[in-house]
């Protein structure tokens, strides 16, 4: 069996055309374009990358995009005068401080100073309080995207087994989350958990968010099972170049899977455009309008 394969670049450029839409119709009918800042701390090249894409497509679909680029040295106190500006700026819907932050800033203190209303990556504890009580929030932007996939693949995923490998705060943990709101039967696993292989073996659905290349090899695979790769690695090739890979051994895994989310073109373009789409709906939220279907959960 091949599996099919999760296409999450051309589903987000749907996504975007379905954006693009709505912010469209925001400008025609209220004057409003929704505003996305996006806060670089640093030169990490991976993140110059992320930011200068992320910039790109806010234009395309038609959103105002404001990027500030601060130098690794920045203090805590220069960046949270910042984010307090943003916060009061009326034409800015959505604030996203890249992570992560040089080491001597406290990340936790600086995205809890973030209005949750303007939280479009959902990590503020506001809104990751309100998405673990099943309230309305700000759904961080990876997990979302994967869910986006997992459903349009399946339809419900009621009672299935997933298998989520990574615990972190903005993917593993939000993820889980998700699962559990569409009642997958759950479980989080992480570097102390004690047999890996044989907890995949059990899952219908695999999300790796791990941060290690190709970890995951396809006899842990379930036959038939749907596998959502996170990891971003990038990996010496034998020309003297790199490539990006993810943290599942996509060969030996499509071989076995029922479907597969590839790195790239699966995951990484989803984020992008869910990060898109939380802009509109903090927009519309902010300007007391309806939000538009679709871009949420
Ligand atoms: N495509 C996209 O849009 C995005 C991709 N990423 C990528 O996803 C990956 C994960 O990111 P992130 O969650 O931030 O990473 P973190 O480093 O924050 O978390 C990694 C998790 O993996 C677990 N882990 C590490 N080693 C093992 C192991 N050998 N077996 C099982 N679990 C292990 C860790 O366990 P423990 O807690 O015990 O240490 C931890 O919970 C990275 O490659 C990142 O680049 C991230 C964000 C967005
Ligand atoms: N506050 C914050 N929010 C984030 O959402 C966030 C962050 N910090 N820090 C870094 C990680 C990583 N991340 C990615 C987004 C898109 C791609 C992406 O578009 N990947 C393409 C390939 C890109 C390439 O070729 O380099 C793909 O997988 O097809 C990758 C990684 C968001 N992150």
């Amino acid at each position: 069996m091949k599996a099919h394969v999760l296409d999450g670049k051309a589903f987000a450029a749907k996504l975007r055309v379905t954006i693009a839409g709505h912010v469209a119709a925001l400008h025609q009918a209220q004057g409003i374009v929704p505003g996305l800042a996006v806060v670089l701390v640093g030169e990490d090249p991976a993140s110059q990358v992320y930011v200068r894409s992320k910039g790109k497509m806010t234009r395309e679909v038609g959103m105002q995009s404001f990027e500030h680029r601060l130098p690794d040295t920045t203090s805590e106190a220069d960046l949270l005068a910042l984010i307090a500006q943003l916060n009061a700026d009326p034409a800015v819907h959505g604030i996203l401080v890249q992570l992560p932050l040089p080491g001597h800033l406290n990340s936790d203190l600086v995205i809890n100073s973030i209005d949750p209303a303007k939280d479009v990556d959902g990590f503020h504890i506001s809104n990751v309080g309100l998405l673990g009580t099943g309230q309305k929030a700000m759904v961080p932007c990876t997990p979302l995207g994967c869910l986006m996939l997992l459903r349009d693949h399946h339809g419900s995923l009621a009672g299935k087994h997933a298998v989520v490998i990574g615990r972190s705060n903005i993917v593993g943990k939000p993820m889980a989350q998700l699962l559990l709101g569409d009642s997958c039967t759950v479980t989080i696993a992480h570097s102390r958990t004690a047999d890996l292989a044989a907890m995949v073996r059990q899952a219908d659905i695999v999300v790796a968010a791990v941060g290690r290349a190709q970890m995951v090899p396809g006899d842990w695979i379930k036959p038939g099972a749907t596998v959502v790769d996170v990891g971003i690695n990038r990996i010496a090739t034998d020309d003297g170049g790199t490539r990006l890979v993810g943290d599942v051994d996509y060969d030996s895994c499509a071989a076995v899977a029922g479907a597969i989310a590839p790195v790239p073109g699966g995951v990484g373009p989803m984020t992008i455009a869910c990060l898109l789409a939380n802009t509109v709906t903090a927009c519309c939220r902010a300007n007391g309008l309806a939000e538009p279907a679709g871009l949420t959960v």
